[in-house]
């Protein structure tokens, strides 16, 4: 006949994953599980030490108040985090993966106190490979393939960002949309392959032409956005001026000059939503080009 608690007792031993049981308090009660040093380190050496004692002091801090949080729910919660085998106190190194990895926690309370104390279960599941995963395929969802830029999706939840924050703190925004003037010529006269390389070339020049905190992205096609919060309306008309000016001068290989054109506008008191921002943007980009183009417009 299967004896129920050595059954219990095994399965809990086998478990995959290692499973803390960790006090109120901070302290490791007990550690179950998580054998497989393919995955993770030996953490048994933790139990009967304190969070506080074996684990730098923020990350010590933010383990207690996930306990606390998951003690007043009173229910599972899930938490990701990362943590690498250097942050624990006299984990040994040998074996065991290697650099920062990240877990996903799922933090349960215990139904009676021990010792004296509420105690939660903390189950930590190595997610690396999916949190790598996760981040590539937001970088590729954000990101220009072309030109490595921002793409059109993330401009807009930028800029959605930086209006939220001038609607709220009053920060200064500004807005440049600019575009290359007569680009079907070039992709005409030397190839779209050319005309790609051109994309690449003018981002890097852009690039090193502006601030650290503005956002440059491909708005689509041969237009680009740049973003430039906290700035006044004349600083943004110099930065248009600037990239103007360089593209202008610079000759690119193969094809040689070409020029832009660029329409500004900042953000107003009276603007509901991005797309007012946008709209006053492009229509100064087409006044630009209406004005014989490789210049700058600016509707306020
Ligand atoms: N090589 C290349 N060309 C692109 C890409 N995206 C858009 N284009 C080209 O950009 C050109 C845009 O042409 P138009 O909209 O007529 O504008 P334009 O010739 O630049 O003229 P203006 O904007 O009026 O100065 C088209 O030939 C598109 O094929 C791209 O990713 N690579």
């Amino acid at each position: 006949m299967i004896d129920a608690n050595e059954l219990c007792l095994d399965a809990l031993q086998a478990l995959p994953d290692p499973m803390f049981i960790i006090s109120e308090s901070g302290r490791y009660i007990a550690l179950l599980g998580g054998h497989d040093r393919q995955y993770y380190h030996d953490g048994h050496h933790l139990v009967n030490f304190h969070l506080n004692d074996v684990l730098p002091a923020d990350k010590a801090a933010w383990f207690l108040e996930q306990i606390q949080l998951t003690l007043e729910k009173n229910a599972l919660r899930i938490v990701e985090y990362p943590l690498a085998a250097e942050d624990v106190e006299g984990l040994p190194t040998d074996g065991g993966p290697e650099g920062e990895l990240w877990f996903e926690g799922r933090i349960q309370p215990l139904p009676k106190p021990i010792e004296g104390e509420r105690a939660v279960i903390w189950l930590a599941s190595n997610i690396t490979e999916r949190h790598r995963l996760q981040n590539q395929l937001q970088h590729l969802s954000e990101t220009d393939e072309l030109t490595g830029l921002y793409n059109r999706r993330k401009l807009i939840a930028e800029l959605e960002r930086r209006f939220a924050e001038f609607r709220r703190y009053h920060h200064p925004l500004s807005l440049i949309i600019f575009d290359i003037d007569l680009f079907k010529q070039v992709n005409d006269k030397y190839g779209h392959l050319r005309g790609d390389a051109v994309l690449q070339e003018l981002t890097e020049l852009c690039a090193e032409l502006i601030r650290d905190h503005d956002t440059l992205g491909r708005f689509g096609g041969e237009e680009f956005a740049l973003i430039l919060p906290n700035i006044r309306a004349t600083e943004a008309a110099t930065t248009a001026e600037r990239l103007r000016k360089a593209i202008a001068e610079h000759s690119f290989q193969h094809i040689g000059n070409i020029t832009i054109s660029l329409g500004l506008t900042i953000a107003r008191e009276d603007d509901d939503t991005i797309e007012n921002l946008i709209s006053r943007a492009d229509e100064a980009l087409y006044n630009a080009k209406r004005n014989g183009r490789n210049t700058y417009c600016q509707q306020l």
